[in-house]
């Protein structure tokens, strides 16, 4: 390889360590079909000189044989390999390349820039901290480039650099970029990038790629290499708030029992107060221990075993955090979901989600709308189709701890799985825990219909007290496909007029303090009783 280090051939292990402690920066390009993104990723590998020789050799007799680039080697060709394999149907999603410089170190998620493929953009980008939009400069800000746009901002993206391409071919006319930065500026202010950065570029003369061109005189901006290598990325991770999911517990001997798992967010150190997730249990850590030996302090995405001065009880998938800075619980929320599979997402077909390293059975109770990711506007929906991103409201069957994904981007996703096929066919970012006022809205005719079809509701009004008595309702009623809702005494009365327009029927646990002029009141100890009397008297089918 062309690139190296003189401490390869003096002293190898210096170079070993130099190379692990550089910074990674993970990144996607995304772009039209044709608009240069597989010559940018050649221009980028080539310039900073990450290319064997023979390779070198190899494509640029290829390039004289294919001869779409003129006398110019085609630096499209370095990365074909993989085109070819999707045209013949061969499902590669993303495709990662790595490199590094003398900086940092780097990966590359390429994903397909066609219509269909908002699925792998999703995938590809889930763990990218920078996204590279590519924007032919012929062309100027398209329909493609506000959906990537858009799907970079829903995945937490707070990086971007537009890169306006093929300036050779507008005379690299400075009012062009300009016009083109200005379309990008006022579509996108509302997605909430932290950073943009506009590089006008030519990535078949490597122009502003990674050496700077003489043809932009008026450009003073970095070239794109320069912002790969310096964009500050520490600032993104969360190193406030402690949240470590367990996913493994590790008992090799009644002496040692230790909780493995990897350091989603925050700082840990031996002494900290912790509290363990779901049971509220709470201990302090003894020790780090790692393969390497016992730590003092442990960050984000370090993957370490942490040991416990208290026996309390802990098992895979429960979450340790810090007493001070609780994450959400609760068995309902609402999520931004992009749907993954041929077969549409039904609202009350049950799926597994996973959520952290958590499974929980549940439903997708409501679809609020999906969002034309071309002109981000929502839109009404009944299902979602493939690659189609909708707001949902989520209804797991047992509790589930999270962040919103604006906050972590580990602790606050989740996957969708078919309960039937074991498949991954949706992922979602969780925006907020649902309380019942969320519920307590007025319910149209229409929208009734169109949300619930002929299935009945039920409401469940509870009283303090009788929270566990109303879940076991509530999870028989799941369970036989009714969609219900628990709402709890202080909201009865309020609640009482929005449970008449849905038609809904309430069941009254416990004394809520109200009575209300309808609704069955139950046996307080038997909630098989109450499900079968709804059953017998037609209010259930
Ligand atoms: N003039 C000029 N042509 C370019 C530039 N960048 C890429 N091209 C040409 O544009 C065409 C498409 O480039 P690719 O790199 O294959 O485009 P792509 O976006 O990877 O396309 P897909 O892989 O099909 O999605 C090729 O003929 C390139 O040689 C540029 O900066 N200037």
């Amino acid at each position: 390889m062309s690139h190296q280090s003189e401490l390869i051939a003096s002293d190898i292990h210096s170079y070993l360590k130099q190379h692990e402690n550089k910074e990674l920066l993970r990144f996607l390009t995304c772009g039209s079909v044709d608009d240069g993104k597989s010559t940018l990723i050649g221009r980028l590998l080539h310039d900073s000189k990450m290319i064997y020789e023979d390779q070198l050799a190899a494509i640029e007799s290829d390039s004289k044989k294919s001869g779409t680039t003129g006398e110019k080697i085609d630096l499209a060709l370095l990365v074909d390999g993989l085109q070819a394999e999707r045209e013949q149907g061969i499902t590669i999603d993303v495709a990662y390349r790595y490199f590094s410089t003398a900086k940092r170190k780097f990966i590359i998620a390429d994903t397909p820039g066609h219509e269909q493929y908002t699925r792998n953009m999703a995938t590809g980008a889930s763990t990218c901290d920078l996204a590279i939009i590519l924007i032919d400069a012929r062309h100027g800000v398209q329909t493609q480039t506000r959906r990537h746009s858009f799907i970079a901002s829903l995945l937490g993206i707070r990086h971007i650099v537009v890169a306006v391409n093929k300036m050779d071919l507008v005379a690299f006319d400075e009012h062009r970029f300009n016009d083109i930065r200005t379309d990008y500026l006022n579509f996108s202010e509302h997605l909430g990038f932290g950073d943009v950065t506009f590089v006008p570029m030519s990535a078949l003369e490597g122009d502003n790629v990674v050496n700077a061109s003489t043809q932009t005189p008026w450009y003073q901006g970095p070239t794109l290499m320069n912002v790969l290598e310096n964009v500050s990325i520490a600032r993104d991770v969360d190193v406030t708030r402690f949240r470590f999911p367990v996913q493994y517990v590790n008992r090799p001997d009644l002496n040692f029992r230790g909780f493995c798992g990897t350091i989603a967010a925050g700082v840990v150190r031996p002494g900290d107060p912790i509290l363990a997730l779901p049971s509220g249990r709470t201990s302090t850590v003894k020790s780090i221990v790692t393969y390497d030996g016992n730590l003092q302090e442990a960050f984000v995405n370090q993957a370490v075993t942490l040991t416990l001065n208290d026996e309390i009880d802990i098992s895979r998938g429960d979450m340790l955090v810090h007493p001070d800075q609780l994450p959400q619980r609760g068995r309902r929320f609402v999520a931004k979901m992009v749907w993954m599979t041929d077969a549409a997402m039904t609202p009350g077909k049950q799926y597994d989600f996973k959520v952290g390293v958590n499974t929980s059975a549940g439903v997708v109770t409501h679809l609020f709308n999906k969002i034309d990711v071309n002109t981000l506007a929502d839109l009404p929906a009944e299902q979602l189709a493939l690659n189609e991103i909708g707001l949902c409201e989520i209804t797991l069957n047992k509790e589930a701890v999270f962040d919103s994904y604006k906050q972590n981007r580990w602790t606050g996703s989740f996957i969708v799985i078919d309960r039937l096929t074991n498949v991954t066919v949706g992922a979602g970012m969780i925006e907020r825990v649902v309380d019942g006022s969320d519920r307590l809205r007025p319910v149209s005719d229409e929208e009734r219909e169109r949300r619930f079809g002929q299935k009945p509701i039920s409401v469940i009004l509870t009283a303090d007290k009788h929270g566990d008595l109303a879940a076991q309702v509530e999870r028989l009623l799941f369970d036989s496909g009714h969609l219900s809702v628990t709402v709890s005494a202080a909201d009865a009365l309020t609640a009482a007029p929005y449970i008449e327009a849905a038609g809904a029927i309430a069941i009254i646990v416990g004394n809520p303090g109200t009575e209300l002029p309808f609704g069955i009141r139950m046996d307080q100890n038997d909630p098989v009783a109450v499900v079968e009397q709804l059953l017998t008297q037609g209010y259930l089918r």
